[in-house]
């Protein structure tokens, strides 16, 4: 049986290379029982930094929006640039709204491109320099500094585990690829109040990260819910200067459920200001298939936890790893998917995935 937990660990990660038995203690019961992390004291991620690219978010979603619409998703096939996931009706409205990033690789051509390629490469759409000075320096440079932690922070699962670092490397490309965001979720309003259900409303759906290792994200403010292996959702603390960082699917089923990739969601019933996130995912081989290694294959390593979503379950059930991405994708960003994809999506729908 997991433990269960009623908060999310706050670790520090400097006791990486000043007491590492205390370090590898906490970050054991992090990734075994709850799926989730806060680390203080990240080199690269001071809170003056952190605070520098909240303001720049800020201003990047306070443009007009026939501004943020010509950097839109509905340009480029690989979801890339800002979308709104609030202007539409149905299960899919969420109040949010974001702007994506990913490899910066050319647009694939040919007849018969498959979606999950088309949605995988494409470039970035920067904004102009001279509209948003020093934007995507800013941007690279806090992707470099995500890319050194998830290489640390690999290093410190392989340990856990006890495997080889080669092992988990031969899952990631020899050219670095990720998957990024800025989120803005909207404020609180009384009419998101009163549509609210269950105690939530969405500002996110409530999900397990489909096709990652470790997912890593900063926030300017709290919002984001995990659920614990009762059921019960438990508040991602808001620290400042600290990286949140959380198992994925991918993760979970390589070590057999030894490490735990548990449900989340951002609840805006808790955001009382405007919030923002900037996610960052480090991305394995699209085409390599993820299976337990031998050693977690017996099932003793999975423990009992809260049952995951049908839809998660079904989605990691697909056999091709391709097509599985793609489909992680959609599910992972349904508001703009549909509109993408329609078809695709509306396929995902009939098999249960979304
Ligand atoms: O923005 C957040 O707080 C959560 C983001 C998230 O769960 C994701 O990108 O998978
Ligand atoms: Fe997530």
């Amino acid at each position: 049986m997991k433990r269960d937990f009623t908060g999310i660990p706050i670790v520090d990660f400097s006791l990486s290379h000043s007491d590492p038995p205390k370090y590898y203690e906490q970050l054991r019961f992090a990734l075994e029982d709850v799926g989730f992390v806060v680390f203080v004291n990240v080199p690269g991620f001071e809170d003056a930094f952190q605070k520098k690219l909240f303001a720049r978010a800020e201003y990047l979603f306070s443009k007009p929006q026939a501004w943020k619409d010509a950097l839109g998703t509905q340009h480029l096939y690989a979801l890339r640039g800002y979308f709104r996931a609030d202007d539409i009706s149905g299960p899919h409205k969420a109040y949010a709204e974001a702007f994506r990033f990913g490899p910066d690789l050319p647009v694939p051509v040919g007849e018969d491109v498959p979606f999950w390629l088309k949605l995988h490469q494409g470039p970035n759409q920067w904004p102009d320099e001279e509209e948003l000075p020093r934007f995507r320096e800013l941007m690279e440079t806090l992707f470099n500094r995500y890319h050194a932690l998830n290489i640390a922070l690999n290093a410190h699962i392989c340990h856990i585990l006890d495997i080889p670092e080669a092992v988990m490397g031969s899952y990631f490309p020899d050219a670095t690829e990720f998957n990024s965001a800025i989120w803005h979720y909207l404020p609180l309003t009384p009419e998101i109040r009163a549509a609210a259900q269950d105690g939530f409303a969405q500002g996110m759906h409530e999900h397990r990260d489909p096709s990652t290792f470790v997912t890593c994200l900063i926030q300017s403010r709290p919002g984001l819910e995990v659920q614990n292996h009762a059921g019960e959702w438990v508040d991602v603390p808001m620290i400042e200067g600290g990286v949140v960082c959380n198992i994925g699917m991918q993760l979970m089923k390589l070590t057999g459920g030894k490490l735990v990739a548990t449900t989340h969601r951002v609840n805006t019933l808790k955001i009382e200001e405007d919030r923002y996130t900037i996610p960052y995912v480090l991305s394995t081989k699209l085409d390599k298939k993820v299976a337990p290694l031998p050693q977690f294959a017996n099932g003793y390593s999975a423990k009992d936890h809260a049952a995951p979503n049908p839809k998660i379950l079904k989605l990691m059930g697909i056999d091709d790893p391709l097509e599985r991405s793609g489909y992680a994708r959609l599910s992972l960003f349904p508001a703009v998917g549909q509109r993408l994809y329609p078809q695709e999506f509306q396929r995902a729908h009939n098999l249960g995935l979304l």
